[in-house]
């Protein structure tokens, strides 16, 4: 015979799941009373009752008695039957649907948990409702322990609404807990913020209202009519900046919308996210991460959204294929507002969030198409926008690296070339788009390597002169696997130029990493290596004077020799590249040789 059985719930255990291991806020529980009463007003407006709602909340301390929160609401209440049927029984729901987004319900409430959250610091809550539906009044008391009592107070007349007693636990071990007034506000400040109903706070015979100026930039259009001062001044009391300029976003269901402030000063690519997330009025995360995509750095945004699911701790959003949809189209509408301000308010911005900008025209054309005037670029003559930098009709050129630009720069300012060093975080993809976007101008990636076809060769004469001695200075150089030339180049100040391509700079990259591994792995990465690796140049100057003295002297090929070698030594420091053991040998035992001759 089949015996069935109930589940039980083991209400402690479950007190523990949820104040350890689900809330991250330690004061959640504020927000489910708030939460619980806001809905209970709708219900009661959703009833088509006309009354004036309010929350109420009191901090009462007598005596050696632990202090007490009471939450008043005059929303629906509730029968004694629904008490049964929603309080006593966990995870029951009065209030609908437990998916937000497909429903366009006011409530916000929807798990039937919420209340729960109140055990964390209380041992027993107690309810007193009274039903606009029958009048009646109901007692309850829920205890921690998993019972509760429930009893009908009668000889009384009760107006609709409900009372909500919580008692601080006697060994309650709670850093900041709400019972102590201050907190108590700044918590109701948080997540009352934007409720609609009047939420007023009562401690030693004084009243204050909570939210009733931040309670309307909620409302979309009122948002729309308020001051620019107050708009600025809600930002900085919800996020805790003080901003200058803003624009208003929304995406295209119009049902996900806000202020979008431009932080006033640069910010470090990897920094959190700064966005305040309100759903159905109710505060949800002030960190918020997914919702503005990655490049939108320098916009923190307070939104209001009521088509997103929070995820069970109601502390964040679920990354679902609604949320993907509402982050891309806030991605739009935020292009969309950059791209309407004022020239001056624009300069402003890219001065302080270039980086971000430029990360976003790397990845999305049009919006490169119309900003990539203003980007700034590093050139030869420093840092210039590209609208200066493309106002020559001749051709700019750019190189792909910084060390690449280190490489020409001197012979390319001699030759009064346009030079753009692309180099730099997202420079290079911006310039490869640039080159292909820009029809009437001439936008060219420049190699090092053709920059030698630009070396003028020595006549013969010369050529035959100096073929033995450069020959030997190429022998004794093999060992560093450089190759040394002799050309004429300006500037005439220049005695060498080092010209370093990605294949050679990789080889040695390799052989300077096998140096420093184990043998084994060593021996794996030079395996990795070709029969004859690519190799740099350097080229010495003959235009140059020190270039000139050196190769005229009546100096032995050893000691030319030592002077190449200290060039080369110097041109690799100059390029920023980290010697090789040999290298390093060699020149100390330069200096040692150096030091023999004075
Ligand atoms: N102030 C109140 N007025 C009227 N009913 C209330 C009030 N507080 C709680 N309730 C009832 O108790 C039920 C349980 O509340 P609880 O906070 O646990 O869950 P919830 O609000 O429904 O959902 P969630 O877990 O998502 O907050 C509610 O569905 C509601 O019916």
């Amino acid at each position: 015979m089949n015996d069935t059985q109930r589940f039980q719930v083991h209400l402690t255990g479950m007190i523990d799941i949820l104040s350890n291991h689900l809330y991250n806020e330690k004061d959640v529980y504020i927000r489910e009373l708030l939460q619980n009463a806001n809905d209970a007003l709708t219900a009661r407006r959703n009833y088509h009752e006309d009354f004036k709602p309010y929350i109420h909340v009191s901090l009462t301390e007598s005596g050696d008695s632990p202090p007490t929160i009471i939450f008043e609401d005059n929303g629906i209440g509730l029968t004694e039957e629904e008490v049964h049927q929603f309080l006593a029984t966990i995870a029951n729901s009065s209030k609908g649907e437990k998916t937000f987004g497909d429903t366009n319900s006011d409530f916000i409430g929807r798990f039937g948990i919420g209340l729960l959250s109140c055990f964390i610091v209380s041992d027993e809550i107690v309810m007193v409702s009274t039903s606009a539906k029958n009048n009646e009044t109901i007692e309850w008391r829920g205890k921690a322990d998993g019972t509760y009592e429930i009893r009908k107070l009668e000889g009384k007349t009760f107006t609709p609404g409900t009372k909500v007693y919580i008692r601080r636990k006697e060994k309650l071990n709670l850093p900041g807990d709400c019972f102590e007034i201050s907190t108590l506000r700044q918590t109701l400040k948080k997540y009352g913020a934007c409720l609609e109903p009047n939420i007023i706070l009562a401690y030693n015979g004084f009243e204050e209202e909570i939210n009733r100026w931040s309670h309307q930039f909620a409302n979309k259009s009122l948002l729309h009519q308020m001051s620019s001062t107050d708009i600025l001044a809600f930002g900085s009391e919800i996020l805790g900046m003080d901003y200058q300029d803003y624009f208003f976003i929304e995406n295209k269901t119009g049902r996900t919308y806000g202020i979008a402030y431009i932080v006033p000063h640069t910010i470090h690519m990897n920094a959190k996210k700064s966005n305040a997330v309100f759903l159905n009025r109710m505060f949800v995360t002030k960190e918020s991460q997914h919702l503005l995509p990655d490049w939108a750095l320098f916009i923190h945004c307070i939104l209001w959204t009521d088509e997103l699911s929070p995820i069970a701790s109601r502390e964040d959003f679920y990354q679902n294929d609604a949320l993907e949809q509402v982050r891309e189209s806030l991605g739009i509408a935020i292009k969309k507002n950059i791209i309407d301000l004022p020239d001056v308010t624009l300069s402003k911005l890219m001065h302080i969030h270039y980086l971000g900008f430029k990360a976003l025209a790397s990845q999305d054309d049009d919006f490169l198409s119309f900003i990539y005037p203003y980007l700034p670029m590093r050139t030869l003559n420093g840092e210039q926008s590209l609208q200066t930098i493309l106002k020559t009709d001749e051709t700019v050129y750019y190189t792909d690296t910084v060390d690449a630009f280190r490489q020409i720069q001197d012979i390319a300012r001699a030759k009064q070339m346009n030079l753009i060093n692309g180099g730099y975080t997202y420079d290079i993809y911006i310039l490869n788009k640039l080159s292909l976007l820009l029809s009437n101008h001439q936008l060219r990636l420049i190699d090092p390597l053709e920059m030698t076809d630009t070396l003028k060769k020595l006549n013969s004469e010369e050529e035959e002169l100096f073929v033995q001695i450069i020959n030997e200075i190429n022998q004794k150089m093999n060992d560093f696997k450089v190759n040394v030339e002799l050309r004429r180049f300006e500037p005439n100040h220049l005695p060498t130029l080092f010209i370093h391509s990605h294949q050679s700079q990789e080889d040695r990259e390799l052989e300077r990493i096998a140096e420093s591994s184990n043998s084994l792995f060593s021996d794996l990465l030079m395996s990795l290596q070709p029969q004859e690796p690519a190799r740099p140049i350097l080229y010495l100057n003959w235009n140059n004077v020190l270039i000139q003295n050196i190769l005229t002297s009546d100096k032995t090929a050893e000691q030319l020799c030592v002077i190449v070698q200290i060039l080369y030594i110097q041109a690799l420091l100059l390029g920023h590249y980290p010697l090789k053991n040999n290298e390093l040998e060699m020149m100390n035992q330069n200096l040692l040789y150096l030091l023999k001759l004075v």
